[in-house]
Order: structure tokens, then C-alpha cells, then sequence
């Protein structure tokens, strides 16, 4: 009987990637007579042809499957009807389903039944295709005939688990299990967060979740667009091409530094206090009176030639004009347009009234003749302040004078958003007026810069994105793009400030985050949760766990389950560790000045043992080592399965081996034991710990096994 099925399920994959090269090869055939013609024709053709193109090269990018099985999956349901799950979906020659989406409702108790609650289906098959063939095929009977002897090993998911891992994650979709899968298919408008230990795949999750609700939402978010964010640019590469669908229009992946198009991000050096500091909600209030205070009255009257004339602007002329502007809506950019109308009103008045004005344009004055002159009304009307065009006229000649201008650029300059945060942090009397009452003297010098840069060209820190984007909603220069869902990974490392330029992006409540607070690397340390929901504002927020680990072996879980505890308390709750094989955790310390050298050698061995291997640098070793990073990286030979980073560079990646360099100066560190941490669980088979010192009794203790 299995071997029939076998036999049947073999010729239907055939069948299914026969279909699937026919439907490329037409849509191929298409798309080149589309773009073979010519690009004439009506505005609506064109139009018409653009779409079409459009629409097919996204249809060949969802049936590029690469080395992904097209088939998956098939469900025999009680009512004798019979779908076969994969990646995309397929229709026969008669435009009868072949296979459905994994993503389609029909779709949803291949991951969700049980034989506690079958959902209709009799039998679940697990096809395993490989280039193309059938090699494996799993049967578990959920109901119906044969149930009883359920043969429901998830051989499946632990050949998945066991797959070695390389530059790019890939998709669960053939052994997505019940837990993820019912939070994948929440619908669109809800706020989840999913939060759990490393490795029970929130990633997948929210990746697998925005890939849902484009499905499912089509219309809708491909009109409102959906935003991935996650903590890297190396992160963003790593995860990038997860899923076919997230390739899609109006899907945009940026990392926290990307996430203001436009500004110039560079590393971070400065101290764990200054970006902690940047982070926090207080800097709302500074920005604020950093702004304010570029929107000065005058001290002195400021004196405009005018033709033969002088028009004055008062201190107390400029303070009403200031304040006028106080109860209109916008930024301090857009409001500008309201002080400059009141300054111009009071002024074409002045004018107006003065009446030697006349004698002026008698006189030949070129800028007012023109009312007065040939061809203008004789006799010539006595202008007054209801006289619109005169009044325009006038308000206008008065706006271009350069000497207006500069009594603007003094009472509210035109700003961007990198010219008030960096004269904020390099004029020492501007820092001073806006930290003033809501930071302390020390505080404030945290913020310091060095003055004498062009604003424009600075290069700024990560931290510093969402004091920029907090300045252009205040300035009103904000790009505006809202989108209808938005992902963000490793939400623990996501700053009160960030969570607020989050926000300006989302529209609704519709949000996905993940996150592990005990993978926190970010300098205010493990923070509540409500930290970020607060500045996301949102209300009704559902928070569920991921419990299974999918990705450390037994080994590391173990010790992964220690260092958890250890810096979360006791209260998580009973993890799982799914994976069987015991993998391997070194520490070896005491190595004195050799650790360098132990090391490299471990990671070229390693790299020719396994598909891929990180070497996690502590910033003290560059420092120490002759020759910096160059020397180490010249060291390693061939870089194709290595990558060398700093801890906070592999957040949320996993590679087959780890090798930590050094591992006791690490511990030490500020983030210590969550550095340590997030270096162990990044790793699928092998973690060495390097040292040259000693390392800490609470890292030995919590990688003994036993
Ligand atoms: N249902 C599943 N089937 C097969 N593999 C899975 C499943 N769920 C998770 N995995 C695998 O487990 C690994 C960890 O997943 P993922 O990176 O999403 O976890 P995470 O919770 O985001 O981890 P971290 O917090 O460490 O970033 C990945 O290799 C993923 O493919």
C-alpha cells in the first residue's frame, strides 16, 4: 500500500514540475512578445502593457523555486476531496488546482490538525522532494480508516532541524508547526507580540506571517505596503530572500540604521551611556525645545530699507507674529509660511498707511509703478488695505527683499532635521537651552559633538536615526510613507525612540514583533516590554510565547536553558529542545597569548568540517592584536564559509559552528552574560569559547553538562 502511494505520489511531483516548467515557459513566452512591442500606442495601452510586464515578472519570481520543493504536503480529507500543498499555486491545463498555496485556507490543517481535532482530514502526507523527486513520503491517519496505528513520526521536521545552514536563512513552510502556525494566520489589524527563547523561530514566524497576510490581504497591503524591520543590515541580507512573496512590491526590508532613507549611518563608537541616553523617551522633550529654541523674537528692531522708506520690525512685532503661529497645525516648516504672513500683513499695512507711497510711484519708483503707471486705472485709486491685488503686490516686493529675509532666517529659520540635532549637540549654549530642567549638566555632555562639520555631511550613529526622524516630525519633513503591517524583529534591542519612529510608519495597529529580552544587547539593558509598546501606542497588544527550541542541539540547549535563567530569573517557564544530536560547547581559557592563534586555527578547521562558521570578535581583540582586524582577516584564507563579526553583528543569524574570540573578555563586558548568550545560541552543531584569561566561574558552570 505504501509503496503504491509512493509509486503515486512520484508520478504526481513529475506531474506537478512538468506543469510548473509549462506555466514558466508561457508566462516567458508572454512577457517577451509583451516587451517585443513596440512602445507606441495610447497612453492606456501602454499602460495596460506596463502592468502586464509587471505582473509576470513577479509570476516567474514566485515559480522560481530554486532548490525548494514546489510539493509538500497532502491532505486526503473525509469528504473524499484531496489537495496537494506547496510553495506556489498550480493549475492544470484545465485550470483545475494542482497545488494549493501553503498560504490558502485549505491549506491551514496540514499544520494545525490533530488526531484530537482533525479539521476534516483523514490522512496527512509529508512528501519529501528533493531536485525535483520524490524521495520520502510520510503518512500520519488523523481520523477515519487505519487510525489507530498512527504512524506520525515528524520525520519531516527533524530532517529540516538537521540541514546545515548557510549565508541565507531558509523557509520552514513544508514544517511549519501548530503553535507558529496559528500565529501566523492571525489576521491583519491585530498587534501580536511573539516573544521566546533563541531558535523556536519567531524570525520564521514573522516572515512567514508577513508572507501570510500578503496572501491573504492582497489588495489591501499592496496598496498599503509592509514594512520589515530588523536590528542589522547584515540581518536585512540574511533574511531577505526568505520567501518569494516578500520580494513583492510594497514590501520594504530596512534595518533600524536604514530605517530614515537618507542618512549617513556609520559605526558606533560612542560610550554605552550616551547611546543609552539617546535611546530613552526624555530626548522627546529636548528635541522639542531644541526646535523651540530656533524660533526666537527678536532682541533689538530690526530696520528694512523699502524704496525711500523703512519699514520696522519690532521685538514685539516679531513675538506676535510668533505667536499667531502658536494654534496653527504642522511643523515648524509648514508654520513658517503663518509667521512669515504676519510679519508681511503687519508690514504691507505699515506701507499702506504711510501714504508716501503715492508720491513714490509718482515718482517713477519702478517697484509700485507698475499699478500707477501707463495703462494702469487713471485717475490712480488712493490703495488701502482692502485693496487685494495692491496688498499682494506689496506683501510680496517686501517678502523678496533679502533684508526680510534675514529677519526671517533670525526669527524662524527654514531647518532640516540633521541641522538642529547637530547644532544642538555642537553649540554648547543651544545644548544647554534645550537639556535645561530635563537633564542633568553630565547628561547633556553626553550628547556633545564636535563643532565645525557641515550638518549635511555628517555621519551619524544608529542612535541617532530616531532623533533625526523625531526632528522631522516636528519640522514637518518627514517622507510620510505609512504602511498597513509592520515586522519588527529583535524588538528587545528596539529603543523607546525607535519604537516612536516605528510608529510614525505604521497606519493602523497592525504589528508583528519578536523578540528575546534575554538577547538584549542594547546599552539601557534588559527593559520591560511596555518600553516599546507604550511609544508604539498600542492598546489591545497579544502576547504569546514560542516554547520548542528548533535550532540548538541538546548540548548547547542545555546550556542556553542556564544562561537564560540566569539572566531573567527563574520564572521562564519550561523550554523544549527539540534536536537530538548533542552538538558540541568548548570553553578553553587560559590561553594566554595564544588565543589568537587557537582560535583562527579552530575556525579553519571548522570551516572545512561545516557549511558555515562565524568567528564573534570582542572588540578588545582587534585593539590587541598587531595589525587590527586586517591581520586576523588576512589569517583565516578562504572568507566564503567564515564571517567575522562582533556580537551585535550576528543578532538573529545562525551558523553551523561559532568560535568566540575572546570569550572571558566578553563576559566582562557591559553586556556580559547577553553577549555570551547570543554568541551560544547562534550556533547549530559547535560553539568554542576562546580565552586568555580566566573565564568567569558562571560561564563554566553554566556550560558543564550534566
Ligand atoms: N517549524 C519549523 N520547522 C523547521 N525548522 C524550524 C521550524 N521553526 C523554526 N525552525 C528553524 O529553527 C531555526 C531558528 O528559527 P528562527 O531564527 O526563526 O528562531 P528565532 O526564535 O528567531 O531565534 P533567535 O531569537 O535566536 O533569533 C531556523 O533554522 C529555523 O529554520
Amino acid at each position: 500500500m505504501v509503496d503504491e502511494a509512493f509509486e503515486e505520489e512520484r508520478r504526481f511531483v513529475e506531474l506537478a514540475y512538468r506543469r510548473l516548467g509549462a506555466v514558466r515557459g508561457g508566462v516567458e513566452r508572454s512577457l517577451e512578445e509583451a516587451l517585443a512591442q513596440e512602445r507606441g500606442g495610447t497612453h492606456q495601452a501602454r499602460l495596460e502593457r506596463d502592468v502586464f510586464v509587471e505582473n509576470a515578472l513577479r509570476r516567474l519570481e514566485a515559480l522560481e523555486l530554486g532548490d525548494h520543493a514546489l510539493v509538500f504536503g497532502r491532505l486526503d480529507r473525509d469528504d473524499e476531496e484531496r489537495f496537494h500543498i506547496g510553495r506556489v499555486s498550480l493549475s492544470d491545463e484545465h485550470g483545475d488546482p494542482l497545488v494549493v498555496d501553503w498560504r490558502a485556507p485549505v491549506a491551514e490543517p496540514f499544520y494545525r490538525a490533530t488526531a484530537q481535532v482533525p479539521m476534516g482530514v483523514e490522512r496527512r502526507w509529508h512528501l519529501a522532494v528533493e531536485h525535483g523527486e520524490l524521495r520520502r513520503l510520510e503518512l500520519e491517519v488523523l481520523s477515519g480508516r487505519g487510525s489507530e496505528d498512527v504512524t506520525a513520526g515528524p520525520t519531516a521536521l527533524y530532517a529540516a532541524l538537521e540541514r546545515p545552514r548557510g549565508a541565507q536563512m531558509v523557509d520552514i513552510v513544508a514544517t511549519i508547526q501548530a503553535d507558529q502556525d496559528e500565529l501566523i494566520r492571525r489576521p491583519l489589524g491585530h498587534a501580536l507580540l511573539v516573544e521566546g527563547s533563541p531558535g523556536t523561530g519567531k524570525t520564521a514566524v514573522a516572515l512567514h506571517r508577513a508572507a501570510y497576510l500578503l496572501y491573504t490581504y492582497r489588495w489591501r497591503l499592496e496598496h498599503q505596503g509592509l514594512l520589515v524591520v530588523g536590528p542589522t543590515p547584515g540581518f536585512v541580507l540574511y533574511v531577505r530572500d526568505v520567501l518569494p512573496s516578500l520580494g513583492e512590491s510594497g514590501v520594504e526590508l530596512r534595518s533600524l540604521a536604514s530605517l530614515r532613507p537618507g542618512t549617513l549611518v556609520g559605526d558606533t563608537d560612542s560610550t554605552p551611556e550616551s547611546r543609552a541616553l539617546r535611546g530613552s523617551p526624555r530626548m522627546v522633550k529636548v528635541l522639542a525645545r531644541a526646535v523651540r529654541d530656533r524660533e526666537r523674537p527678536l532682541r533689538h528692531r530690526i530696520e528694512i530699507p523699502f524704496g525711500s522708506r523703512v519699514l520696522t520690525v519690532t521685538p514685539e512685532l516679531s513675538r506676535r507674529a510668533i505667536a499667531a503661529t502658536r494654534s496653527v497645525r504642522g511643523g515648524h516648516n509648514q508654520r513658517r509660511r503663518s509667521v512669515e504672513d504676519a510679519l508681511l500683513d503687519a508690514l504691507a499695512h505699515a506701507v499702506l498707511q504711510g501714504g508716501p507711497l503715492i508720491r513714490e510711484a509718482w515718482g517713477g519708483d519702478d517697484r509700485v509703478v507698475a499699478l500707477f503707471g501707463p495703462g494702469a486705472d487713471w485717475p490712480p485709486r488712493f490703495p488701502d488695505d482692502s485693496d487685494e491685488d495692491i496688498v499682494r503686490e506689496v506683501r510680496q516686493e517686501i517678502r523678496h527683499l533679502e533684508a526680510f529675509q534675514r529677519v526671517m532666517a533670525r526669527l524662524w529659520p527654514r531647518l532640516s532635521a540633521e541641522e538642529v540635532l547637530y547644532d544642538m549637540r555642537a553649540r554648547p549654549a543651544l545644548l544647554a537651552s534645550a537639556t535645561r530642567g530635563v537633564l542633568s549638566a553630565d547628561e547633556a555632555a553626553l550628547l556633545a559633538l564636535e563643532p565645525g562639520e557641515d550638518p549635511s555631511r555628517h555621519v551619524w550613529e544608529v542612535e541617532d536615526v530616531p532623533l533625526l526622524d523625531e526632528l522631522d516630525s516636528l519640522l514637518g519633513t518627514h517622507e510620510g510613507r505609512v504602511f498597513g503591517h509592520v515586522v519588527v524583529d529583535e524588538a528587545q534591542d528596539v529603543s523607546p525612540m525607535a519604537a516612536r519612529a516605528i510608529r510614525r510608519r505604521l497606519s493602523g495597529s497592525s504589528i508583528t514583533l519578536v523578540g528575546d529580552r534575554a538577547q538584549s544587547l542594547a546599552p539601557w539593558g534588559v527593559q520591560p516590554w511596555s518600553a516599546v509598546i507604550e511609544q508604539l501606542r498600542l492598546k489591545d497588544v497579544s502576547i504569546e510565547q514560542l516554547r520548542v527550541n528548533y535550532r540548538s542541539p541538546a548540548r548547547i540547549g542545555r546550556a542556553v536553558a542556564r544562561l537564560r535563567e540566569r539572566i531573567l530569573g527563574d520564572d521562564q517557564g519550561a523550554e523544549v529542545v527539540l534536536r537530538r544530536t548533542p552538538g558540541a560547547v568548548e570553553l578553553i581559557d587560559d590561553l594566554g597569548e595564544n588565543v589568537v592563534e587557537f582560535a583562527l586555527a579552530r575556525v579553519r578547521t571548522l570551516a572545512n568540517e561545516v557549511h558555515s562558521v562565524a568567528l564573534v570578535l570582542d572588540p578588545s581583540v582587534a585593539e590587541n592584536t598587531v595589525g587590527g582586524i586586517g591581520s586576523i582577516l588576512s589569517r583565516l584564507g578562504d572568507l566564503d564559509t567564515i564571517r567575522v563579526t562582533d556580537v551585535p553583528g550576528i543578532r538573529g543569524m545562525e551558523f553551523d559552528a561559532v568560535v568566540v574570540l575572546d570569550a572571558a573578555a566578553l563576559a566582562k563586558g557591559p553586556t556580559g552574560e547577553r553577549s555570551i548568550y547570543v554568541a551560544l545560541t547562534r550556533a547549530t552543531q559547535h560553539v568554542v569559547l576562546c580565552a586568555a584569561a580566566s573565564a568567569p566561574s558562571w560561564l563554566h558552570e553554566a556550560l558543564a553538562d550534566g
